[in-house]
């Protein structure tokens, strides 16, 4: 049996991640963290994810939640989860990393203690999603520099971070397959007499609003014709199913980052 425990346990994931945990076979929850003051301390985390009771609290000790759990899932942010994969290396513990925003400095810091650990790092762990990035490079191959690249995504109105993870990994693709620097291509930000399109740059967009689980376009625009690439979310449940596919696919894994596309065999 793996034991997870899971980081933002009181969370729009944290939840949908537990009753995947409840509902996958060879699983079982070890651990349930939340932050220190949060309102949900010392509830049950099943009965809190709508799942039914597990007999695991919700504590505010990384240390104490990892006690009874071989692998961390952490959906959170940047800053919590730099300090989560810094003790899950101290302890010798896996993570599965869910959240986004993080600068590539802190990517660089994760990476770090993957020396010590097996990290698996994804900004999106859909199915859906990560077929995108290879149909992605294929078509930013096919078409060249012929075609301008702008990509769209729309999320709820919670979400803190922005582009979204998905949507910068999808400049990445693109940009790696047409030869470009995605640091020194992505374009945030147009208004005014800001003159015409570079035949470089990839627009980068974002809509926030309401309930939106998740919606990710990118358009492929030539003469006369478009492609657009469309990825849509229709719950958080397959996000929640991927991170329970990879914290199961970590085991016996060597210390190292690693992605959804590892978990998936797109590499
Ligand atoms: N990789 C993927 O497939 C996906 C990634 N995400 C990413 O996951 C992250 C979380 O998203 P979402 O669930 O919507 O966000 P939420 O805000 O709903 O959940 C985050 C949870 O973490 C808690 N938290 C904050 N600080 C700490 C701390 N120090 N220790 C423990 N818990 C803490 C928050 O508590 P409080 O609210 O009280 O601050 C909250 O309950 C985001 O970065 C998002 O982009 C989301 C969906 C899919
Ligand atoms: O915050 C969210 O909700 C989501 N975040 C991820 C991202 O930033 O790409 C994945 C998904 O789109 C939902």
């Amino acid at each position: 049996m793996i034991r997870v425990a899971v980081v933002g346990a009181a969370g729009r994931m944290g939840g949908r991640i537990i009753t995947a945990i409840k509902e996958a076979e060879g699983l079982e929850l070890g651990g349930a963290i939340e932050r220190p003051g949060h309102a949900m301390l010392g509830q049950d985390a099943g009965s809190l994810a709508g799942c039914g009771p597990l007999e695991v609290a919700i504590v505010d000790s990384l240390e104490e939640g990892l006690k009874s759990a071989d692998v961390l899932i952490d959906f959170t942010f940047p800053e919590v989860t730099l300090k989560n994969v810094a003790v899950c290396a101290r302890l010798g513990k896996m993570i599965v990393i869910g959240s986004t925003g993080f600068t590539p400095e802190q990517r660089a810091e994760v990476a770090g203690h993957a020396r010590k650990i097996p990290v698996l790092l994804a900004p999106n762990m859909s199915v859906g999603v990560n077929a995108c990035f290879k149909l992605l490079k294929e078509a930013a191959q096919i078409l060249g520099d012929g075609f301008d690249v702008e990509i769209v995504e729309l999320h709820h109105n919670k979400k803190k971070d922005s582009p979204s993870g998905t949507a910068v990994r999808m400049g990445e693709v693109v940009a790696d397959a047409l030869g470009r620097d995605y640091n020194k291509v992505a374009n945030f930000h147009r208004e005014g007499m800001c003159g015409e399109r570079s035949k470089e740059e990839i627009g980068m967009q974002t809509v926030r609003g309401g309930d939106i689980v998740g919606e990710h376009t990118v358009y492929f625009i030539g003469m006369g014709e478009r492609i657009e690439i469309t990825h849509r979310a229709m719950s958080r449940d397959m996000f929640a199913r991927g991170a329970v596919r990879a914290a199961t696919w970590l085991q016996g894994q060597a210390p190292g980052m690693y992605d959804m596309q590892d978990v998936l065999g797109l590499r």
